[in-house]
């Protein structure tokens, strides 16, 4: 996470939805527990502090996909592969995929890509409009990418492994 770019969130309750997430405009490798902000599925703050601006689109990402646990980073490979590929991302027969949760060598895996905006809902809107259950991953072109899982470990393992497969296909 580079300077203070990127984002995380936990699901600490489903009826209602709630989230922990990251307190916004921080260092997110010096956090303290007085930086995480528990909000609601719209983004909006339930304790003190300032929540993630992008904390309603980790709502909305939480509430279509049931995710336990949402990450954003602002990684170089994703924005390259989307400037490339604005329609969405190809991945096939590339062993890694198992790390993101599909099969190496059965699926074609399309990761979807979404214009950038400040607007949450628009964010939120594109997302859910390209969502499939099996596809745990969004790029937000000129931005960054959102990952997520049923617990903060799967999600930063598959935002690893995403990364490694989206630095591979650019690169070749
Ligand atoms: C250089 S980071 C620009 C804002 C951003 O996209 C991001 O991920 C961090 O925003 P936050 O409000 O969560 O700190
Ligand atoms: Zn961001």
């Amino acid at each position: 996470m580079r300077g203070t770019s990127g984002n995380l969130s936990v699901v600490v309750g489903t009826s209602p939805l709630r989230l922990a997430v990251t307190a916004s405009g921080l260092d997110k490798g010096e956090m303290t527990s007085s930086d995480v902000v528990l909000i609601d599925a719209s983004g909006a703050a339930l304790s003190q502090g300032v929540p993630s601006a992008e904390a309603g689109l980790h709502g909305r990402i939480a509430a279509v996909s049931g995710a336990g646990a949402v990450v954003h980073v602002h990684a170089l490979a994703p924005v390259l592969a989307a400037e490339r590929w604005p329609s969405g991302v190809v991945l096939r027969d590339l062993e890694m995929l198992k790390g993101f949760g599909r099969s190496a060598h059965d699926d074609v895996v399309t990761i979807p890509v979404v214009p950038n905006s400040q607007d949450m809902t628009v964010l939120g809107d594109a997302f859910e409009a390209g969502y499939r259950a099996d596809t745990p991953a969004l790029i937000v072109a000129r931005h960054g990418l959102y990952v997520w899982g049923s617990d903060l470990h799967q999600a930063r393992h598959r935002t690893e492994c995403l990364e490694w497969l989206l630095r591979f296909i650019i690169e070749t």
